[in-house]
C-alpha cells in the first residue's frame, strides 16, 4: 500500500538493420539527459473512485510498447525515459503529489515532459508538478476529452473525474480551461452549468466533426493569453472503434485524424504566439479493454508530433 518509483526497463522494437542507418524506430531515441523525457503515473485509483472499469494502471507500459516500435520521423528528438511511479493501494493524493515531485524536478532538465496516465487524475499530479516549477507563469489548460471531469469531490474523495475542480481551487481567477471535444451526452447538466460558472470555453465534439477548423480561434486566444500551455489527452475522446481500451468508450468520438489535426493546431499555435508547452499528457488508455493494441497505438502516434520539431 505505497507510492513508488520504478526504474525505466530498455524499449524495444523492431530491427530494420538491413534498411541502413536511417531505418530508426522510436526505441533508437532513448538517451540519458535528452531533451525531452517521458514518465508513467501507473494508477487505477481515480478510475476506481469514480465507478470506472479498471486498467489504467497499465497504461504507461502499453504505451510505451506500442510508442517504441514506431517508425521514427526524421524531426523525432532524442528523449529519456524517466520511468514509472506507481500508486498500490489506495492513496490517490500521495501518488500525485509524488508525481508533482518528479514533474518539477524533469521540468528543471528537460524542455518537454510526456506523462503517461493513469487514469485522468493523472491531470491534477501533472499540473501540481507544472505549478511547482513554474509558479508564476499563467497555464493555459487544454484538455482534449469527451469529459469535463469538472466534478465536486465526494465521498470517495478525487478521482478521475475530479481533476480540473481540483486545480481551479488552487487559484480560483487564475483558471483557464478548454475542453475540446465534450459530447452531451457524457456530461451532466450540473457540469456545464458549473463550467459556465467559471467560464470555462467548451468546443463539442459534434462541432469538431462537423469543422476541424472550428476550435482554432478560441485555441489561439487561450495560448495567445497564457504564459505557457499544458495539453492534456484523454484517450475516451476518441470513438470506441479506434479507442476500445478505456473505461468509457465514446459511441460518436471525434476520430482519430481530427485529434491530430487538432495536436498540431495547438502546437502550430504555441510556435506562431512564442508559448512553450512544457508538458502534456495520455491518459486512461486500459489495456485490459483493448483490442490489438489499438488504444495504445493512437496515444503513441498522437504523442509523436510532441516528441518532435514543429518544422
Ligand atoms: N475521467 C473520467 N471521466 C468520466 C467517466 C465517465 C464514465 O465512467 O461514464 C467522468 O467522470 O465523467
Ligand atoms: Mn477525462
Ligand atoms: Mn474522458
Amino acid at each position: 500500500m505505497t507510492v513508488y518509483h520504478t526504474a525505466p526497463q530498455p524499449l524495444s522494437g523492431r530491427s530494420d538493420v538491413e534498411d541502413g542507418p536511417s531505418a530508426k524506430r522510436v526505441y533508437h531515441y532513448v538517451q540519458n539527459n535528452a531533451p525531452n523525457a517521458i514518465l508513467g503515473f501507473a494508477c487505477d485509483v481515480g478510475v476506481n473512485r469514480n465507478k470506472g472499469r479498471l486498467g489504467a494502471k497499465q497504461g504507461p507500459t502499453a504505451i510505451r510498447r506500442a510508442l517504441a516500435n514506431l517508425a521514427a520521423p526524421r524531426t523525432l528528438i532524442p528523449f529519456t525515459d524517466l520511468g514509472d511511479i506507481e500508486v498500490e493501494g489506495d492513496d490517490l493524493e500521495l501518488g500525485q503529489d509524488t508525481l508533482a515531485q518528479h514533474v518539477s524536478q524533469a521540468l528543471l532538465q528537460h524542455n518537454r515532459l510526456i506523462v503517461l496516465g493513469g487514469g485522468h487524475e493523472t491531470a491534477y499530479g501533472s499540473f501540481l508538478g507544472l505549478r511547482l516549477a513554474y509558479p508564476e507563469k499563467r497555464i493555459g489548460i487544454i484538455n482534449l476529452d469527451a469529459h469535463l471531469d469538472l466534478r465536486n469531490i465526494g465521498e470517495n474523495g478525487p478521482s478521475s473525474g475530479t481533476p480540473f475542480n481540483q486545480i481551479r481551487k488552487l487559484d480560483p481567477k487564475g483558471f483557464d480551461y478548454l475542453c475540446l471535444g465534450a459530447a452531451k451526452e457524457s456530461n451532466s447538466e450540473a457540469l456545464f452549468a458549473r463550467a459556465k460558472d467559471w467560464g470555462v470555453n467548451i468546443v463539442f465534439d459534434t462541432d469538431l466533426l462537423a469543422d476541424p477548423y472550428c476550435a482554432k480561434a478560441i485555441i489561439d486566444a487561450l495560448i495567445s493569453r497564457s504564459d505557457i500551455v499544458y495539453l492534456t489527452v484523454d484517450i475516451d475522446l476518441l470513438p470506441h472503434y479506434q479507442a476500445p481500451g478505456v473505461s468509457a468508450p465514446a459511441i460518436r468520438g471525434v476520430a482519430f485524424t481530427t485529434v491530430e489535426f487538432i495536436i498540431s493546431q495547438i502546437l502550430s499555435a504555441c510556435k506562431a504566439f512564442g508559448k512553450p508547452l512544457p508538458l502534456a499528457d495520455f491518459v486512461e488508455v486500459s489495456p485490459p479493454h483493448d483490442k490489438d493494441d489499438l488504444t495504445a497505438k493512437c496515444a503513441a502516434i498522437l504523442a509523436l508530433p510532441l516528441m518532435s520539431s514543429n518544422e
